[in-house]
C-alpha cells in the first residue's frame, strides 16, 4: 500500500496536496513526491522520507499549478532504500506523463524485458511502477489518433493496460496539457475515490487512495472508483469515465480494512471503523471458546490499529477495557518500516507500559493482526516484566500464513511467525499463556456484512488464494529474487524457496 492523490483544480494544488498526502501518510513512511503542471511544464520534488521532512518551503514554492499529483511510498517492489524508485515517475513521450502507483505487479519481469525487446522502451530503476507507466506510455502511443487527444483514446489505452498488467494498481496519471487519469485494477484490490468541492478559483476534482484525504481537506467523497474503470478529468474539470476491463469483479484487500486504512475511511462502501467493531465481536466468540472471561482482569489493546476491535471485544465481554499501553506518537508505523532491524527496535520505542494496569492481573492484549510477530513478542514480555500474571493475547485477523504480492510487504513465507507452524507453536515463540486468532471465514463474514455487494475479497495472506489467478510459489520466488532489498530479509529471517510453499489454491479464485 502506498497512499496517491491527484487533482484538477482553478487554483494552486501544491498545498492541498500536500495536506492530502500528509493524511494519507500511514499507508507509506519510505519517501514521498509531489509533481504539478503549470502550462504544459511538469514540476516535481521528491525525495526518500516522510511528507513533513520532504517538503521545505522553498520545495513547496517550486511546485506552480493548478493540476497534480503526490504519493507517500512504502515499497514492495524493486529496492526501498533507493531514493530514485519514489515516485511520481515521469516520461517524456507521449505527451509527457507522469504516474504514481499504489499496488504491486505480479508480471513485472516479463513486462519489463517485452518493454524492451518489443516496445524499445528503457526502464532506469527495478521499481514495477516504472514499468506500469512505459506500458501506460505504450499503449497510450498505440491508441493516439491525433490531437487533440480524447477521452475514447485515453480509456483504450487503458483497455491496453488491463490486458498487459498483472497485479495490483490503483494509478493517478497526469498526461500534460490534457488531464487528470486515474484508473484500478480489474479486481480492485486496491482502493481509489473520486470527490469535489469548491476553492478561490471554482470547482475542484480530487482523487485519492482513501476518502479521509478527501475530507481532511474539506472536499466532498462522492464515489469509489469501480475496479477496471477508468476516470479521466480534463483540463476544464469535465470528468469522463468508463470501464476499461473486460471481466471486472471487486475483491478488494481484507488487510486494508485490518489494519491499512485509517479507521475513519470508508472503502468500497464499508466503513473501516465499523469494519474492525465487527471483527472485535467475532472475535469476542472466539475468546469465549479459550478462555473463561472470569479469568480476564483486563483487555488492553496493542495501540494504535487495534482499539475499535478491542473495545468491542471488552463491551461484549463485560471485561473491563484499559490502556496498558502508551504510544510515542513521534514513532511511526512498525509494521510498514523497511528492515526488522529497525521494526524490532522501534516496537520499544514506539510503545511503553503503564505498570499499574498489568501487575498481579490477568491480562487479554489484542492486536488487529499477527504478522512477523515483531510486536507481539516484545509487548508479551513487557506485560509480564510489568508485573502481569497471566498474559494472553488475542489477534482480529487470522494468522497471517501466506506472503503478500499485491501490495504489502510480506514477501517472504519464512518472516511470518505462522507460516508452518501450528498454535500452539505460534504461542510459544511469542511467550504467551494463551493465543486465540480469529478465523478466516468468521473475519470475511464479519466485513462483508457490511456490503453484500462485494464479490469477495483480496484475503491471500489469510487463506493463500491469489484472486488475480496467476500467482504460482514459483512467481512468488521470482518477484523475490527481483527484490533490490531482499537480501537483507533472507539474511535475517526469510527464504524465497518455492518448495516450501504450499499454496491451497493455485489456480487463483
Ligand atoms: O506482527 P508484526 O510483524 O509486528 O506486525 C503486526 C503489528 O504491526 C502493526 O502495528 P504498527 O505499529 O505498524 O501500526 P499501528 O500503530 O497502526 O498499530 C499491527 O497493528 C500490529 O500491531
Ligand atoms: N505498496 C505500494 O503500493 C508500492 C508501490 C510500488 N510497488 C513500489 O514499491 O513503489
Ligand atoms: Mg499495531
Amino acid at each position: 500500500m502506498c497512499g496517491i492523490v491527484g487533482i484538477v483544480s482553478k487554483a494552486p494544488v501544491n498545498q492541498l496536496i500536500y495536506d492530502g498526502l500528509l493524511l494519507l501518510q500511514h499507508r507509506g513512511q519510505d519517501a514521498a513526491g509531489i509533481v504539478t503542471q503549470q502550462g504544459r511544464k511538469f514540476y516535481m520534488h521528491k525525495a526518500k522520507g516522510m511528507v513533513r521532512d520532504v517538503f521545505r518551503t522553498r520545495n513547496m514554492r517550486a511546485l506552480p499549478g493548478n493540476v497534480g499529483l503526490g504519493q507517500v511510498r512504502y515499497p514492495t517492489a524493486g529496492n526501498a532504500f533507493s531514493e530514485d524508485e519514489a515516485q511520481p515517475f515521469y516520461v517524456n513521450a507521449p505527451f509527457g506523463l507522469v504516474l504514481s502507483h499504489n499496488g504491486n505487479l505480479t508480471n513485472a519481469a516479463e513486462l519489463k524485458a517485452e518493454l524492451f525487446n518489443t516496445d524499445h522502451r528503457h526502464i532506469n530503476t527495478d521499481s514495477d511502477s516504472e514499468v506500469l507507466l512505459n506500458v501506460l506510455a505504450h499503449e497510450l502511443e498505440k491508441t493516439t489518433r491525433g490531437l487533440p487527444l480524447t477521452p475514447a483514446d485515453v480509456f483504450a489505452a487503458v483497455r491496453g493496460v488491463h490486458k498487459r498488467v498483472k497485479g495490483s494498481y490503483a494509478v493517478v496519471a497526469l498526461i500534460a496539457g490534457h488531464g487528470l487519469l486515474a484508473f484500478r485494477d480489474p479486481f480492485g484490490i486496491r482502493p481509489l475515490c473520486i470527490g469535489h468541492g469548491q476553492n478561490e478559483g471554482g470547482a475542484t476534482v480530487m482523487v485519492a487512495s482513501e476518502s479521509v484525504a478527501l475530507e481532511g481537506t474539506g472536499y466532498q467523497f462522492e464515489r469509489d472508483i469501480a475496479p477496471g474503470e477508468a476516470v479521466f478529468v480534463d483540463m476544464d474539470g469535465k470528468v469522463h469515465a468508463e470501464q476499461c476491463a473486460a471481466n471486472a469483479r471487486l475483491y478488494p484487500c481484507i488487510f486494508e480494512f485490518v489494519y491499512l486504512a485509517r479507521p475513519d475511511s470508508v472503502m468500497d462502501g464499508i466503513s473501516v471503523y465499523q469494519a474492525r467493531l465487527n471483527l472485535g465481536e467475532t472475535l469476542a466468540k472466539r475468546v469465549v471458546s479459550t478462555v473463561p472471561p472470569n479469568e480476564i482482569d483486563v483487555i488492553i489493546p496493542i495501540p494504535e490499529s487495534s482499539r475499535p476491535s478491542a473495545t468491542q471485544l471488552a463491551h461484549l465481554l463485560g471485561i473491563p477495557y484499559r490502556e496498558g499501553f502508551v504510544k510515542n506518537r513521534y514513532v511511526g508505523r512498525t509494521f510498514i518500516m523497511p528492515g526488522q532491524g529497525v521494526r524490532k527496535k522501534s516496537v520499544r520505542q514506539k510503545l511503553n507500559v503503564i505498570a499499574s494496569e498489568f501487575k498481579g492481573r490477568n491480562v487479554l492484549l489484542v492486536d488487529d493482526s499477527i504478522v512477523r510477530g515483531t510486536t507481539s513478542r516484545e509487548i508479551v514480555q513487557m506485560a509480564r516484566d510489568a508485573g502481569a500474571r497471566k498474559v494472553y493475547l488475542a489477534s482480529a485477523a487470522p494468522p497471517v500464513r501466506y506472503p503478500n504480492v499485491y501490495g504489502i510487504d510480506m514477501p517472504t513465507p519464512g518472516e511470518l511467525v505462522a507460516h508452518d507452524r501450528t498454535i500452539e507453536e505460534i504461542r510459544k515463540v511469542i511467550g504467551c499463556d494463551a493465543l486465540i486468532y480469529q478465523d478466516v471465514e468468521g473475519m470475511k463474514r464479519a466485513i462483508r456484512s457490511l456490503n453484500p455487494e462485494l464479490d469477495g475479497f483480496d484475503a491471500s495472506c489469510f487463506d493463500g488464494v491469489y484472486v488475480t489467478g496467476d500467482v504460482t510459489a514459483e512467481t512468488i520466488a521470482a518477484m523475490n529474487s527481483a527484490r533490490g532489498d531482499t537480501a537483507e530479509k533472507i539474511g535475517e529471517e526469510g527464504d524465497v524457496d518455492a518448495s516450501r510453499l504450499a499454496l491451497p489454491n493455485p489456480e487463483g479464485a
